[in-house]
């Protein structure tokens, strides 16, 4: 009744004058605390309720870029009502960088709240000792060599797999009657295939479990159908094109199940049967009675075994960190190979003389990969120009200085990856697509070009999946390449990329064709 009686006694102008001097009131204290904030940094302006927001709307990518050429080497912005400081040369990311000093990722974001990551495994987790704990063993199945081998052999197989539908496509698109096994010519995506391939890697390397979603790709275009079972093989392309909401739901769903279950199949194996080496299987057993190793915090203290839930979380993130990393990557990579030929022609004799064409059993190896020495300087200098991780965001957890400031704890920064990899101070016709930076030493200093790449991030939030990461690109290089022509269908064509957590290639449409 009083509350009611309040309301009537004022009239519509009285909520008029209260809306504006509320709004006058707020608009004041912002730009109150913005003008008296500690070190103002140049940037441009926030505007109230939204900050920098409007900057965006030219993507990620070109508001860098902006940024770093009109207001330099570290200035501001304001995100989420958080201002934020953006850092583009590689000597102020040393700090972040360096392992003697511990950063944060982000604080609290409603955003993270909901997909349900906020203070939970690995990269949104601020906690340290919570942050640490899954770290450890994450990194500790990942790195694992037993883990590698079982990386290295499910690309070959699934490589075949996928191989195997090109040619099925090929056989069936290329219209003259006189084709035989090798003289056949396909027109397709690379992006859907190697999508589909990264989602089906990741999914069988930390669960233990196959999913079909190349199969899947496969009967979208083919009149042919896979050999595995509908039921298996129906919506899978659907599936890992589904938003990410929606999947993180069924995943928690499935991983439950695949968890129960492989506990009891490991709790009733007798200790001396060999155990498989997916992460899954890792995490389970770490710090048992049944580990191949001990897991330990950074202070040396022996850590708990993991919960179903801190399983769930860890794998979780690994299939989230790990799909469209590495399948954009090696879409870039196709792209710059087929525009800049001489690149792909010395590449292609560095893959002949480490595989003879004679070899009819093509396998990759652990041994095969340390070889590729040009490969891998293809794989960094396309991540130079284009970063597939565009920034990373830290926090510092206590006061630090550096760039000539003072930082107080929880100040935010983005490091600005794509700015610092094409820096002109500190590379040279930064535009230029050219390996040898990484491969010459008489032409580059690689010390210097070391210090100042920047693809996985470093210190103690280096990124954990740059081992499975690197091992994958590299076969798949080879084992492409190996076998195939490859083209672009026009190479006149801008790539089609996008800007989110990553930087995503939209489509990718190549001509193959049988090499050998
Ligand atoms: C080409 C592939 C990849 C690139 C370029 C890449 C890049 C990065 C970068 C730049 C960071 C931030 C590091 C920092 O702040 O210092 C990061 C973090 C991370 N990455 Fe990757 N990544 C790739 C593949 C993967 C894979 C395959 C996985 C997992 C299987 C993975 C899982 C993670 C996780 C969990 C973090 C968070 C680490 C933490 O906060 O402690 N990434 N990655």
């Amino acid at each position: 009744m009083i509350t009611q009686k309040i309301i009537d006694f004022f009239g519509i102008t009285d909520y008029f004058i209260l809306f504006f001097l509320t709004l006058t009131t707020y608009i004041f204290t912002f730009y109150y605390n913005y003008l008296i904030r500690p070190n103002p940094l140049p940037g441009p302006l926030p505007l109230p309720f939204i900050g920098n927001l409007y900057n965006f709307v030219y993507g990620l990518k070109s508001f860098y870029e902006q940024c770093q050429r009109k207001y330099g080497d570290i200035c501001e912005i304001m995100i989420n009502g958080h201002r934020c400081i953006v850092i583009s040369q590689p000597k102020y990311m040393e700090k972040f960088f360096s392992h003697s000093s511990y950063s944060g990722r982000l604080l609290y974001s409603q955003g993270v709240e909901e997909i349900g990551f906020y203070g939970r495994g690995i990269t949104l987790n601020e906690g340290y000792k919570s942050w640490n704990y899954h770290r450890q063993f994450f990194t500790y199945a990942l790195l694992a060599p037993r883990f590698m081998d079982t990386t290295i052999n499910f690309t070959n197989k699934l490589y075949k797999e996928m191989s195997g539908y090109w040619q099925s496509l090929g056989k069936q698109n290329t219209l003259s009657n006189n084709y035989d096994n090798k003289n056949w010519i396909l027109e397709t995506d690379f992006h859907g295939w190697f999508h589909c391939f990264a989602n089906d890697l990741i999914s069988i390397v930390t669960t233990g479990e196959r999913t079909y979603t190349i199969a899947s790709y496969y009967n979208t275009q083919s009149t042919i159908k896979s050999e595995h079972p509908d039921a298996l093989v129906e919506d899978g392309y659907k599936f890992v094109n589904a938003n990410v909401n929606f999947i993180k739901d069924i995943i928690f769903f499935i991983f439950d199940e695949i968890i129960k279950n492989r506990r009891k199949k490991i709790e009733e194996m007798p200790l001396d049967k060999d155990m498989n080496s997916d992460m899954l299987t890792l995490l389970i057993t770490a710090n048992t009675t049944k580990s191949i190793a001990k897991v330990k915090a950074l202070d040396g203290k022996m850590l708990k075994p993991m919960s179903d839930e801190e399983i769930r979380i860890n794998l979780l993130e690994a299939i989230l960190g790990g799909t469209d990393t590495t399948s954009n990557l090696f879409c870039l990579i196709t792209y710059y190979l087929c525009k800049y030929p001489h690149v792909k022609q010395k590449m292609i004799l560095e893959i002949d003389s480490i595989f003879p064409k004679s070899s009819e059993k093509f396998n990759v190896s652990r041994n095969d990969i340390s070889k590729l020495k040009y490969c891998k300087a293809i794989i960094k200098e396309t991540n130079r120009i284009i970063p597939v991780a565009m920034f990373t965001p830290r926090c510092t957890v206590g006061e630090c200085e550096f760039a000539g400031y003072k930082w107080p704890t929880s100040t935010h920064f983005h490091l600005n990856i794509i700015g610092a990899n094409n820096h002109p101070k500190f590379w040279s016709n930064p535009e230029i697509f050219d390996p040898d930076r990484f491969y010459d030493d008489n032409k580059y200093d690689q010390k210097f070009v070391d210090k100042n790449f920047i693809m996985f991030g470093g210190g103690h939030r280096v990124c954990p999946g740059r081992k499975l990461a690197m091992t994958e690109i590299l076969l798949l290089m080879a084992l492409v390449f190996k076998s195939y022509n490859v083209e672009l269908v026009d190479i006149n064509k801008p790539l089609k990329f996008d800007v989110g957590a990553v930087a995503s290639c939209q489509e990718l449409k190549v001509r193959i064709s049988p090499r050998i």
